[in-house]
């Protein structure tokens, strides 16, 4: 389905008149974007620090977002449900893909602003122009615009028509209860392979006598899909399924007809990899909590990295936008001025990705990682590349960290690479770098540096703080460089090199 571009004058009279701006920021923004409207644009985003997620509103749709639902947009009821969906998921998709750079570019230099006046405060003077803490390069665009998830995970609940089988993403809120269930098939960063297997998903679950699972206690089973893909064609679906009261010999015959329905029924055409399925009674188990049973196929998918090849556990992190990682990866090697007596701690390693995309620059990796499937994988990557100068350790970086850096006696120079998820580094990970003299250089990615991130960034900048434990020689922040990993939303992947 094609959106149209809006001609509807009420929302120009809306954004622009009556300093509605000032009164609703969302909704005047949501109006500058509906009507590509520049020059309210560039207004409303100098007048909003950190605009797209300081707000409120915005901050709950992005953490629903991070789990891959959408927020209602409320200043759009006249929308269709598509667009409400397309602007609450993918909000910059009516931009051209260079106006969405810039839009981009433009909070990530209200955030180094904010990191500049944050270390005013702790009397650090950056005295870099423009207000920043350190210089900002052009953003780094994603090589592949549309279509470039390789991970989707679609919802299942009511969808405008009322029918409690839909599968898709949220429109609206559990709390304001209205959520309604839109399919994907418009999403424009979802490839068609996804929108494929979620159709498929949802002729299944319609033809099955038993209920999705809406709300926990109110009964009923099908739950979300997660659909992965590869550069190789591979393709993982996970089925999330509640198992309320059923019996082991029902759960049996659940998982059968499923398996039938994608390897020789209707579902076959989706062609998968592998089927797992998890009978999980939470939001979200790790495979320790809910084990994920392969129904059919291969227990991993593969994807091609820089040349290596990794292997990927369903519960393993892998970065979404698998073009754009290449060129981040390939930054951190640049910004790290690895060499060859260079030790790599690569911390939040995943599956090792950037470790192993740099072990034949360095003398060594060492990677850290809560998730016990990624570790695993991350050992099979490097053998499997032929890869030996690394090690891998499984646990929370904040345990791991402190105990291995405490003893460190090794005079290689030692490159810090942290990559931590939104909720940002542990502090006892931020005084263990900070603490150990042999790290003359770090290099931060976050998804969200406006975050938790910038907590991390101004401990690392801060002058010693014998209360905090904080030590080591304070970093200072010398360049920044945001990669765009999610064209048409909102999002940006931000690399910061500290150095001291
Ligand atoms: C944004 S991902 C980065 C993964 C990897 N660097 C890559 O590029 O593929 C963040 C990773 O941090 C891991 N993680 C989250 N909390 C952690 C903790 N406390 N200790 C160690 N790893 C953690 C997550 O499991 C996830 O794999």
């Amino acid at each position: 389905m094609k959106l149209m571009r809006p001609t509807c004058w009420w929302w120009a009279r809306c954004a622009v008149g009556n300093g509605a701006a000032a009164l609703c920021p969302t909704m005047a923004l949501s109006c500058a974007l509906r009507l590509r409207h520049r020059p309210l644009l560039s207004a409303l985003l100098s007048s909003l620090p950190g605009w797209d997620r300081s707000l409120p509103a915005q901050k709950a749709a992005a953490q629903r977002k991070e789990k891959g639902q959408g927020g209602e947009d409320h200043s759009l009821p006249c929308a269709s449900w598509e667009e409400r969906l397309a602007n609450a998921v993918t909000p910059l998709w009516r931009f051209p893909y260079q106006e969405q750079l810039q839009v981009k570019y433009e909070s990530q230099r209200k955030i180094l602003q904010t990191l500049a006046s944050c270390l005013e405060k702790l009397g650090i003077d950056t005295q870099q122009p423009g207000g920043l803490c350190c210089p900002l390069q052009p953003i780094v665009p994603s090589p592949v615009i549309n279509g470039y998830r390789n991970k989707s995970t679609f919802s299942v609940n009511r969808g405008p028509d009322g029918n409690p089988k839909t599968v898709g993403f949220y429109v609206g809120t559990g709390k304001a209860r209205n959520i309604v269930c839109v399919k994907a098939n418009h999403i424009e960063n979802i490839p068609l392979k996804h929108k494929q297997v979620a159709q498929c998903y949802e002729d299944f679950i319609r033809n099955s006598p038993l209920d999705s699972c809406l709300l926990f206690h109110e009964g009923g089973h099908w739950r979300e899909l997660v659909v992965r893909t590869t550069s190789y064609g591979h393709t993982m679906a996970i089925i999330t399924f509640h198992p309320q009261d059923l019996g082991q010999e029902e759960l049996a015959t659940q998982k059968s007809l499923l398996k039938e329905f994608f390897t020789c029924g209707p579902g076959a055409v989706c062609a998968l990899t592998s089927l797992y399925f998890q009978e999980s009674t939470m939001t979200r188990c790790s495979h320790e909590q809910a084990p994920f049973q392969l129904l059919h196929g291969e227990p991993h998918i593969f994807e091609e990295v820089l040349g290596l090849k990794f292997r990927i556990s369903p519960d393993a992190f892998f970065q979404v936008n698998t073009a754009g990682a290449e060129a981040l990866y390939q930054t951190v090697g640049e910004l790290g001025q690895v060499g060859g007596d260079t030790i790599l701690l690569d911390i939040c390693c995943g599956t090792g990705a950037i470790g192993l995309s740099l072990a034949r620059q360095v003398s060594k990796i060492i990677g850290i990682e809560v998730v016990e499937k990624a570790i695993e994988d991350a050992r099979w990557n490097a053998a499997f590349n032929g890869i030996s100068n690394c090690e891998f350790h499984s646990g929370k970086a904040e345990a791991v960290l402190p105990q291995l850096l405490s003893s460190w006696e090794d005079a290689r120079p030692v490159v810090a690479v942290v990559n931590p998820s939104r909720a940002g580094l542990h502090y006892r990970v931020v005084r263990a770098i900070r603490n150990c003299k042999s790290i003359r250089r770090l290099i931060y990615i976050s998804c969200k540096p406006e975050g938790e991130a910038m907590r991390n960034f101004t401990e690392f900048c801060c002058p010693p703080d014998p209360r905090k434990k904080l030590l080591g020689d304070p970093f200072t922040p010398t360049l920044a460089i945001p990669f765009d990993m999610f064209p048409h939303t909102v999002h940006c992947e931000l690399v910061l090199l500290l150095t001291r």
